[in-house]
């Protein structure tokens, strides 16, 4: 069986990169390039880390005018990945606009609260509902734009998928028991994430942090 966990690849450095992912390959079911990465390598990076074999999770959270969007997704069609993000908060025009961009064999997913934040973070950024009630305010605006599904965390999975049963739904900032929480602050474990109806786990530093980061994924795998 594929495994549901996806490595986040948190660094600039592409050596380290392909490093780790050599390590982890055949624990895990693909490669998820954020930011930090993409900045850095660009295309050729991203091309790079294709050889792998794995599917390429391209976790770019683009958030612009619909325009702006549209055409980065565009600018992104030769690189195939198999999952991208934009941020729900961009808007309805926005997402509409981002996955008519994308091509047939790319999931684009919409960031719906990250999982950084909690309900005082919301606050502090005019927004007065609490993290499931934004989860699920912005996991309707996915659907209805058209989007495969939404990124959230563990806390609201259940209830996004109730509302959307054929959603494809993203978890991050999941932590094995016990597990340092970073700046993460809505986390679970990666078995309470599944058995909430995560279709993909996204794990980054419980991994890539590990002293061997192959038997931290095998541990992880063994708790699914
Ligand atoms: O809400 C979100 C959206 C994306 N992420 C990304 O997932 C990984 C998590 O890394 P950890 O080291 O396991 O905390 C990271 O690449 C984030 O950019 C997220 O954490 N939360």
């Amino acid at each position: 069986m594929t495994s549901p966990v996806y490595v986040a690849i948190d660094t600039p450095d592409l050596a380290k990169a392909q490093h780790l992912a050599g390590q982890v390959r055949h624990h895990v079911g693909g490669l998820k390039l954020g930011l930090e990465f993409f900045c850095a390598n660009g295309h050729h990076g991203v091309h790079e880390m294709t050889k792998f074999g794995l599917p390429i999770f391209l976790d770019l959270k683009l958030h612009d005018i619909p325009n702006t969007v549209a055409k980065a997704v565009q600018a992104l069609h030769m690189l195939e990945p198999a999952i991208l993000t934009v941020h729900a908060a961009g808007g309805r025009a926005m997402l509409e606009d981002a996955k008519a961009a994308a091509g047939v064999n790319t999931k684009v997913v919409a960031v719906t609260v990250l999982t950084s934040l909690d309900d005082g973070d919301l606050s502090d950024i005019g927004v007065a509902a609490n993290a499931p009630d934004q989860v699920r305010r912005l996991a309707d605006l996915a659907q209805d734009a058209g989007l495969d599904g939404i990124v959230c965390s563990g806390e609201e999975v259940a209830m996004a998928k109730k509302a959307w049963a054929d959603g494809f739904f993203v978890v991050p900032g999941v932590r094995p028991a016990g597990g340092a929480m970073g700046d993460q602050k809505r986390a679970v474990t990666p078995r309470q994430a599944l058995d909430n109806g995560a279709s993909i786990l996204v794990v980054g530093r419980p991994i890539s942090l590990a002293d061997d980061p192959d038997l931290a994924a095998r541990a992880i795998e063994a708790t699914l």
